[in-house]
């Protein structure tokens, strides 16, 4: 299919050159290998990226313990068997193994075994399909793509511009997912999936937390109700929540003392450690982006195939974090098997299908992504809130049903709390949202994921028959309240 690889020296051409080897860039390559195109790899931290070693698996590695302790809490009968508090160095031992001890060795081999080759060290592009590696070693190595470059660099934790920030040493969410021991108060900044995650996590682990949050209320791009059922399960597990307060400076007189907050409205807060948990940056600012026309440090906007729009030629690719459409591994993985799909495709000359939901499209991104924060309660949402719809000039419908109503979930936990809404479009008849919060509503995500992605019609919902006595029953409690 191509002609052999030059793979000598300090230069080597490939099909596709993919930057970043997260679950974005590693999915990418495979996509592509297994198309029968050539791909490499070029990696400057460790094989499997934000996700693996500082972020989802850490963190839900040390969610999981925590969570599945409260819950056995509000089981009867169970409740009388777990009486103490989680084995912390148990929890960070699981949680180091999680995160395979900060070794990429495994993926590395997945890597070999799959037929793709990795480059180490910092990748920047340098004009058109073509990529300059700086090694570890300082020395260079030019990679060159016949098809395409794909920059799947992901995001970094971005920290405001607050005097005295640097020399406070804060955590960001590297820090919150990897520290060695539970700091004796800890500070959380921000109102995000990051802020709420770490604060559940921690305040089990036996810090005292304090969650200061600049808005009026948690998980703001949620539906209402998440924010405000998080906001209760926090309160009551220890956590102090205050909203409307903003950080104005801070300071680490000494270096192993604690650090001292500022506070907007005149107050003062001494902490051991502080988190940012404040969104995120676009790892671009040192990607040779100027070389081909972009902007340093932006996000690279996309079309739904993934091609950087601006950049002619139609060679060069963004997928997951980098751009900025929606910040999740698995929607990076998504993204990266329809990228992979469509550069396969142009290279080999068939025809590209970029309609909505086609093999060349990454539709799901604007229609139909699910998430769930791993809190105690879980909130598990998908496409769209109730408020995103009817800014989009929908005319919907909102259904909601109390979630502890449903036998499944009054099995699952004595006096279960949680709430359900789905949001329905009229004019096209099927469900364009769902939001569900409560005990164990995550594995419960993917059959509203499935209804919207497939546009499945209400009515023929009414034959997907729920399993009694299972939490899935709140779906025939919202069609029932739908049909009235
Ligand atoms: C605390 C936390 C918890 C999270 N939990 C979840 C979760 O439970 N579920 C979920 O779906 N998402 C979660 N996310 C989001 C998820 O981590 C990201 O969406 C995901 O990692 C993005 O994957 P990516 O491949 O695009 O980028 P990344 O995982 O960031 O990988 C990018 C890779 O590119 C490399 N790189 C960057 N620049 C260069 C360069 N110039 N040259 C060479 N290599 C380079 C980096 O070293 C990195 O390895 C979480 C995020 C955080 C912060
Ligand atoms: N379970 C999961 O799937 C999971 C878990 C963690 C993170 N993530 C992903 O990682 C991404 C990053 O998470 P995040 O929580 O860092 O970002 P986020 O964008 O979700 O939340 C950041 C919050 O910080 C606030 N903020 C920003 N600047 C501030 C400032 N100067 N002072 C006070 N507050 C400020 C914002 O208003 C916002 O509410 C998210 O987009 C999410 O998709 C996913």
């Amino acid at each position: 299919m191509t002609a052999a690889d030059d793979r000598t020296g300090d230069q080597a051409e490939y099909d596709v050159v993919v930057l970043g080897a997260g679950p974005t860039g590693e999915n990418l390559a495979d996509r592509v290998h297994a198309a029968g195109l050539t791909a490499v790899v070029v990696e400057s931290e460790l094989v499997g990226g934000e996700c693996s070693y500082w972020a989802c698996m850490p963190s839900k590695a040390l969610l999981r313990p925590v969570v599945a302790l409260a819950e056995a809490g509000r089981v009867g009968g169970a409740r009388q068997a777990v009486t103490g508090s989680p084995d912390v160095p148990a929890v960070l031992e699981r949680r180091d193994a999680f995160a395979s001890h900060w070794k990429d060795d495994g993926q590395v081999s997945w890597l070999e075994s799959a037929g793709i080759d990795l480059v180490r060290g910092h990748g920047r592009l340098d004009g058109e399909r073509r990529v300059v590696v700086t090694g570890p070693d300082g020395g260079e190595r030019v990679l060159t793509a016949r098809h395409a470059v794909a920059v799947c660099t992901g995001s970094g934790a971005a920290l405001p511009p607050l005097p005295g920030i640097e020399e406070a040493r804060p955590w960001t969410s590297r820090e919150a997912v990897s520290a060695k021991e539970a700091p004796r108060r800890l500070a959380v900044v921000g109102g995000g999936v990051v802020a709420v995650e770490m604060a559940t996590a921690w305040r089990a682990l036996g810090s005292e937390v304090t969650l200061l949050v600049r808005g009026d209320g948690l998980l703001p791009r949620l539906e209402p109700f998440a924010g405000e059922l998080v906001a209760k399960g926090l309160t009551e597990a220890g956590v102090t929540v205050r909203t409307g307060v903003s950080v104005t400076g801070l300071s680490r007189a000494d270096a192993a003392g604690p650090v001292t907050l500022t506070l907007d409205d005149g107050g003062r807060l001494d902490t051991d450690e502080i988190l940012f948990a404040t969104g995120r940056f676009p790892r671009t600012a040192d990607l040779g982006l100027d070389s081909v026309g972009l902007e340093p440090g932006s996000w690279l906007t996309v079309d739904d195939t993934c091609r950087v729009t601006a950049v002619e030629g139609g060679w060069l690719y963004a997928a997951g974090d980098v751009n900025h459409r929606a910040l999740l591994t698995h929607q990076g993985k998504y993204q990266a098997r329809i990228a992979g799909a469509v550069i396969a495709a142009r290279a080999q000359g068939e025809a590209v299908q970029p309609g909505p939901w086609g093999p060349h499209a990454a539709t799901a991104d604007s229609a139909a992504v699910p998430a769930v924060v791993f809190t105690d309660p879980e909130v598990a949402s998908v496409g769209l809130s109730a408020a995103d719809a009817e800014r989009e000039g929908r005319r919907i419908r909102v259904v909601d049903h109390d979630l502890g109503a449903v036998a499944g979930a009054a099995l699952f936990a004595d006096g279960y709390r949680g709430q359900a809404r789905m949001v329905v479009d009229l004019d096209r008849g099927h469900l364009v949202g769902a939001t569900f919060v409560g005990s164990g509503v995550g594995e419960l995500l993917h059959s509203a994921t499935v209804a919207i992605a497939g546009e499945v019609p209400v009515e023929r919902l009414w034959h997907a028959v729920p399993s009694y006595p299972t939490i899935s029953e709140i779906w025939l409690r919202l069609l029932e309240t739908y049909r009235g």
